[in-house]
């Protein structure tokens, strides 16, 4: 029933594909959604949670569909990226004010329940507008759990987010992941999914590019051989030198793009970025480009080491 599962989900804005294709299948426990910026992430949330219509495809929460689903808007939770707009409300009214939306029973109870969750009773009758960073993502988790749903899904809920306040809303996403919750939460940042998520699902230019825990998903990245695309100021002598490269498996020169390269096929592609700067400077050779050649695993590799 907590499992969300997305099949074939596409979306586009006019001409630009933010989400092109995507399967994948999110299950209790914490869930992080990685991504550089642009990759399609929030794009992605809001389609999960409901209120963004696929373009194609499908997402369901166990077998029903999430998209115009009453019943199904009840099991998810979303702590969007935008601030709250009404700061001049108080914590307590703001999450109030969802308790009542989602015509709960005991709205008051529920609302006091979800303020200690977060751990945000004691500031809870200020407005939202004298809070911290911290304070206000978790004023957004409070409103997010108050109907108690069994998925939660958080967009970006780290950004500019302190290390103190950080922590604790880490503490806060490894409980609900332990209370059997389907927590999933997006990041640019490599370190804090790392930290926190079972699961890792990497998406790059729309497309889902990887999945696994943090080990796998490294693995996955270093065990294929990588190609490149390199451009020089002497593309005929570097690839002969290249040729010879340790960690380097083919080279070959021809058209590229709107002009000539060298294509590089790599199995060690640490070594290579290395080694590749310092032969071209001993033989006075100017490196123009060093791109991997195409949108996949390879470019995913390049970001997450990268930071
Ligand atoms: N309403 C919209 N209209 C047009 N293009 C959009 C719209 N929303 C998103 N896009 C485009 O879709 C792509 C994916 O955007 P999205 O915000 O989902 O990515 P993201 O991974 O969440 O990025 P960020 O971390 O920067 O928020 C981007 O190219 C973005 O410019």
């Amino acid at each position: 029933m907590t499992d969300l599962t997305l099949t074939g989900v596409s979306r586009w804005y006019g001409n630009v594909v933010a989400v092109n294709d995507v399967t994948m299948s999110i299950r209790p426990g914490v869930t992080g959604l990685l991504g550089p910026n642009g990759a399609g992430k929030s794009t992605l949330i809001a389609m999960m949670a409901g209120f963004l219509a696929p373009s194609a495809g499908d997402i369901r929460l166990g077998e029903a569909p999430v998209w115009r689903n009453v019943g199904a808007y009840r099991d998810l939770g979303l702590v969007p990226e935008r601030e709250v707009s009404f700061s001049y409300l108080t914590g307590r009214a703001f999450v109030q004010a969802t308790a009542e939306l989602h015509r709960l029973a005991d709205p008051r109870a529920a609302t006091a329940r979800a303020l200690a969750e977060v751990d945000l009773v004691d500031a809870a009758d200020r407005p939202i507008s004298t809070f911290s960073k911290g304070m206000r993502q978790r004023a957004k988790l409070a409103s997010a759990l108050v109907h108690e749903p069994t998925v939660l899904l958080l967009d970006e809920p780290f950004n500019g987010v302190d290390p103190r306040q950080r922590m604790h809303l880490m503490e806060l996403l490894t409980r609900m992941g332990e209370q059997g919750r389907t927590v999933l939460f997006s990041s640019h940042i490599l370190e804090e999914v790392e930290q926190i998520a079972r699961q890792i699902e990497v998406v790059v230019s729309g497309r889902h590019a990887a999945s696994g825990d943090f080990g796998a998903i490294r693995r996955l990245m270093t065990d294929r051989p990588s190609h490149y695309v390199v451009r020089s100021s002497d593309d005929r002598g570097l690839a002969s030198m290249l040729m010879g490269l340790g960690g380097v498996r083919s080279v070959a020169l021809g058209r590229v793009g709107t002009g000539e390269a060298i294509t590089v096929e790599v199995t060690d592609m640490g070594e290579f970025t290395l080694a590749l700067p310092r032969l071209a400077r001993s033989a006075g050779i100017t490196v123009r480009e060093l791109a991997p050649s195409d949108e996949s695993l390879e470019s995913v590799f390049t970001y997450l080491v990268q930071s």
